[in-house]
């Protein structure tokens, strides 16, 4: 579904992404593991055409993202749902409003019928565990696990192909983390939705991921199932993981 071929990307003097190849298989959630300035949300802007390759190329289903501008690349967008860290709610719109918001931006002149876009919205909630109580309560009324939720339904609600999850648990405490990964997990198994999520998080990408990679130095110093990584022999992958396997 994703398919990145040999991507490279410098800013200046600074070679970010020296010749990235991955693969996201339908269905699955790829999680690039990294450090802080490893090139993460660098990686996940290429996917979504945010940024240009220097070399290489973005391939997202049908589209090649990374050769595309423009109209066609609007276009192409629509395929994608993001979960931005913080789950970024409106605070002046309620969870309605807010779930509902992506179906109300004009598109290409149709406009969806108020009972069709209750419908959707209420169908995403329900996606999250999330019930019509919360519609009409404000982003600050609700933890931060629920915020997530709400997040993770305004993503869904236009049925994207594609979910990126920007640091889902950055800053959250252990029993939040664990809501939001399990929240990651059955948008998966309940929509088949592929994902891929940007992490420095261990225990929750170990836990949510399908495939995982690890970013160090402009290449992926691991990348395969959570076991595989987890045996990898590089020096640095090592010494990244037992920052917290040692732990446990
Ligand atoms: N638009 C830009 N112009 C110049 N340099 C950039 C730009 N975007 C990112 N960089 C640089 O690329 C490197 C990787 O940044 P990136 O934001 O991808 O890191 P990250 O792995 O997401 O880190 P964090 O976990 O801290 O968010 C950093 O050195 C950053 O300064």
């Amino acid at each position: 579904m994703i398919e990145v071929r040999d991507l490279w990307k410098s800013f200046g003097t600074n070679q970010v992404l020296k010749g990235i190849t991955l693969d996201v298989p339908k269905g699955n959630t790829y999680v690039v593991l990294g450090g802080s300035g490893s090139g993460k949300t660098v990686l996940m802007k290429h996917v979504i055409g945010l940024l240009k390759p220097d070399r290489g190329t973005v391939r997202v289903g049908e589209h090649e993202i990374s050769s595309l501008t423009g109209r066609e690349l609007n276009e192409a967008r629509r395929m994608f749902g993001m979960v931005f860290q913080g789950a970024a709610l409106f605070d002046s719109m309620n969870v309605f409003d807010n779930v509902a918001f992506p179906l109300r931006e004009k598109r290409r002149g149709t406009r969806l019928a108020a009972s069709e876009v209750r419908k959707r919205v209420i169908e995403k909630l329900a996606v999250v565990d999330l019930g019509e109580e919360v519609l009409g309560r404000w982003p600050a009324e609700l933890s931060g696990g629920m915020r997530k939720r709400v997040a993770l339904a305004r993503a869904l609600v236009s049925d994207p192909q594609v979910v990126l999850y920007d640091e889902p648990t950055t800053g959250l405490d252990p029993i939040t983390t664990n809501y939001v990964d399990e929240m990651i997990v059955h948008a998966k198994e309940r929509l088949g939705i592929t994902s891929m999520v940007i992490s420095h998080d261990i225990a929750s990408a170990f836990r949510v991921a399908d495939r995982l990679a690890v970013l160090y130095d402009g290449h992926l110093a691991a990348e395969g199932t959570p076991a595989e990584v987890r045996q990898s022999k590089d020096p640095f992958v090592q010494r990244f993981l037992s920052t917290w396997f040692e732990k446990q």
